[in-house]
């Protein structure tokens, strides 16, 4: 497996007694189960929290599922298990890699280590935010007008997901599993209110990440490695792992490739 790396600066280090603590977080239509074949071959602890209306999460009917108050209910779950004062190595896929680059610009004393897969850090125009956040209330009804089969239908359509076609039919059948199971008034609420469009800017702060950050990306994944390589351009201590034969998700599609990337295994 070829994984090439573009690299500006990086310099690793770890949380604590030396012991990294892991957060992985899932993207949208995903759960904490997406990165259960993880715990077992990370070192340290491994934490895989469900996001604001994914999974098991249970939130008051008020709560509105922002950026903001995404990064709050991870710093208060974290504060709990670790209140001591730990680093951690936060992974984020896709809307998990949004959440993640939010929770580093807001607690940046945290992060030992940023790893960001198939993500960005929001629409730096607020005409791109305006632009999306239609488009995603559009999908939100679609969503609740037509479904969450129907929507999961297209969704898998959708041309970012196309190599995950080429995946063993188990594969793709306990990715859609995953999808069905989930809440649709809840991801309704998510695409509205923490959408790509709805969170905030954090362009602007990528240079601020002095910390160690690693980008990766699939390289038949074209729109989110060039996303990947406008982030290099800004920041200071990163590097841009492109895993070849992968797409969108490439912890689903090259796993011990994204493996050996978390670990420096590669
Ligand atoms: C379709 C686009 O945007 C969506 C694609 C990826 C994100 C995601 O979490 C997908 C997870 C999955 O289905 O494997 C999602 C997000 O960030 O919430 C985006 O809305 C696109 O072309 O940008």
């Amino acid at each position: 497996m070829k994984i090439t790396t573009q690299t500006s600066q990086i310099n690793v280090s770890h949380s604590g007694n030396g012991a990294p603590i892991w957060v992985l977080l899932h993207g949208f239509m995903g759960t904490e189960i997406d990165f259960e074949w993880l715990k077992p071959r990370l070192s340290g602890s491994v934490i895989c929290p469900d996001l604001l209306g994914h999974g098991a999460t249970v939130t008051q009917p008020e709560t509105a599922f922002s950026m903001a108050n995404q990064v709050e209910a991870l710093h208060d779950m974290l504060g709990q298990l670790y209140p001591q004062n730990v680093t951690y190595n936060v992974v984020g896929y896709s809307m998990g890699g949004r959440v993640a680059i939010a929770f580093a610009a807001q607690y940046p004393d945290l992060i030992a280590h940023l790893f960001v897969e198939s993500g960005r850090p929001g629409l730096a125009s607020a005409q791109e935010r305006a632009d999306r956040q239609a488009h995603d209330a559009q999908l939100a009804t679609q969503l609740e007008t037509t479904g969450l089969t129907n929507f999961v239908d297209r969704w898998e359509a959708l041309p970012l997901f196309a190599t995950q076609r080429n995946l063993p039919a188990e594969t793709q059948q306990r990715v859609r599993a995953g999808r069905l199971a989930q809440a649709p008034q809840l991801l309704a609420k998510s695409l509205r209110e923490m959408g790509t469009g709805s969170q905030p800017d954090y362009w602007s702060s990528l240079a601020t990440f002095t910390f160690p950050v690693t980008l990766i990306t699939g390289q038949q994944d074209e729109k989110f490695t060039k996303l990947a390589d406008a982030m290099m351009t800004t920041l200071p201590n990163a590097q841009h792992r492109v895993v070849t034969n992968a797409g969108h998700n490439v912890h689903l599609e090259q796993p011990e490739a994204f493996l050996d990337i978390l670990t420096g295994g590669d």
